[in-house]
């Protein structure tokens, strides 16, 4: 009869403590249906609703314990909250990573209520549960005020309640209400740090940050640097990709440099030591095609310079190119007459002479790593090296003139009134001239970067 009584008097509004009397006098009932019946709890919530809302589950536990369920609840949080917090801090990989947010608030200096609200919505998390699955939502839009039809402190009534925020929020406002809140989300108009949410300074009791979301002036900052962060992280990904891609292709280049100009140097002396002066003599047929080999393939140094592949001169690069490959194709390659001459020897010995530092030194420069010996080697022992490479190479040329004269090969047809035809060797006594100004212009370059690099060792030394 109570029980029939109650089930009319929980449709109705503000009749809290009407409720409150009658489920205390059924308690009794209740007790003895769950003890003798044991029902599933769909059935006991039809049966009893006004149990199923927070004063009754309140009231109930009141009654069974004669304790505060909500006091006790705290009392016990607050004494496990330390022990809760280790444990959380032990944990790793996803379930740490998820747990760090709530673990960063709780070591702020927060409140009471708001440390018990962090250590409960960590607590969901830890238990694996989904916030999703706890709380039951609805939808539906409202402004800075909501209206809605529940249960609460006075029973089942129509519940409604103002708000007036620090600043202008956006016009769409979301509402989420599970059984024992209203979820407001609100966006701020302007993108601006608000000292506080309400325009009346003390908060409204009934009003609590959704402290997942809640972030301190300095966190914001940290918020906006690291979304600032991650928008610039993929083109850098990007650029560590090239950056990968240019290392290992230079890493590749110079080795294949340095192993063919070493095969070369090496093999040379080897010849000298083993056979005598006779090796001399046909340097070009046994190192010949090693060194068309490394030459050529010296051509993708003008085109890192142009590409800007490396902080090389093009310029520099370009004369120190042309330069060698004229005198392997033109003067060495299509005169027989001159492959046998010792020059070929002594050109080849300080080209790879040099070489044999040069490429080490790239492949570890390639690599941010500065050997100084062997940094010291690289810009100092062209000093000798380049005029003297540059003098065999115009020795060279010298010896090539009369064969050039002779032979008539590269000579110009000219018309019968000027003569029968240009000689080849004009132009080699203009490009003897133009070595000049090659060997004058490289020699600045590499003085001006080995000024540089020494220079700039000092000033970082002291
Ligand atoms: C119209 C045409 C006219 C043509 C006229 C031709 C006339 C020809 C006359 C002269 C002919 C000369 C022929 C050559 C003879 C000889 O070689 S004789 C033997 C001795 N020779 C030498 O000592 C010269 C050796 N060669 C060089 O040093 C270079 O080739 C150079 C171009 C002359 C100068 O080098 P450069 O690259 O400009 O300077 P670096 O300081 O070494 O490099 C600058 C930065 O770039 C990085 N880098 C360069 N290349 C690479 C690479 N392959 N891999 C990785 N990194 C590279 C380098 O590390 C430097 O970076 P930082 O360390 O950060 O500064």
């Amino acid at each position: 009869m109570e029980r029939q009584e109650l089930l009319i008097e929980v449709k109705k509004n503000n009749n809290t403590r009407v409720i409150q009397e009658k489920m205390a006098k059924t308690f009794s009932i209740r007790r003895l249906e769950i003890v003798s019946e044991s029902p599933a709890v769909e059935d006991f919530r039809d049966r009893w609703p006004a149990l199923f809302c927070e004063d009754g589950i309140k009231e109930e536990f009141r009654r069974i314990t004669t304790l505060s369920l909500e006091q006790s609840f705290m009392y016990k949080l607050d004494h496990y909250t330390p022990k809760l917090i280790t444990l959380m801090k032990a944990k790793g990989g996803v379930l740490g990573t998820a747990l760090r947010p709530f673990l960063y608030r709780l070591s702020q200096n927060q409140s009471i209520e708001e440390r018990r609200d962090t250590i409960i919505r960590s607590l969901i998390v830890y238990l694996g549960e989904k916030v999703e699955d706890l709380f039951e939502d609805c939808q539906e839009d409202c402004r800075s005020e909501a209206r809605k039809h529940g249960h609460g402190a006075q029973g089942q009534n129509q519940y409604e309640f103002r708000l007036e925020l620090l600043h202008p929020v956006k016009p769409e406002v979301k509402q989420r209400s599970t059984q024992r809140q209203v979820n407001l989300t609100v966006q701020k108009d302007q993108s601006l740090w608000w000292g506080r949410l309400t325009a009346q300074e003390r908060r409204p009791v009934f009003l609590a940050p959704d402290f997942d979301r809640w972030l301190e002036e300095s966190d914001a900052e940290m918020e906006i640097q690291e979304k600032e962060r991650r928008e610039k992280k993929a083109p850098r990904r990007e650029n560590n990709f090239l950056s990968t891609f240019k290392t290992g292709f230079l890493l590749l280049y110079n080795l294949v440099q340095f192993l063919g100009f070493s095969w070369i140097f090496f093999n040379m002396i080897l010849r000298v030591l083993l056979i005598g002066h006779d090796s001399l003599y046909d340097t070009f047929h046994s190192m010949g095609d090693v060194m068309f080999f490394c030459q050529i393939l010296a051509s993708v140094e003008v085109l890192n310079a142009a590409f800007g592949v490396v902080k090389a001169g093009v310029g520099p690069a370009f004369v120190q190119v042309v330069g060698r490959n004229f005198v392997l194709f033109v003067i060495f390659g299509s005169l027989e007459e001159m492959q046998n001459k010792p020059v070929v020897f002594f050109v080849f010995l300080l080209w790879s002479a040099i070489e044999i530092f040069r490429y080490p030194f790239y492949m570890l420069a390639s690599l941010h790593i500065d050997w100084k010996p062997l940094s010291w080697l690289r810009y100092s022992v062209w000093i000798p090296l380049y005029p003297l490479g540059v003098l065999a190479e115009a020795v060279a040329v010298v010896q090539s003139i009369p064969i050039f004269d002779q032979t008539k090969l590269f000579s110009f047809p000219l018309p019968k009134a000027v003569g029968s035809s240009l000689s080849f060797s004009v132009f080699l006594r203009v490009y003897l001239i133009l070595m000049c100004f090659g060997l004058y212009s490289n020699f600045k370059h590499l003085y001006k970067q080995r000024t540089k690099r020494f220079s700039a060792k000092k000033r970082k030394t002291h």
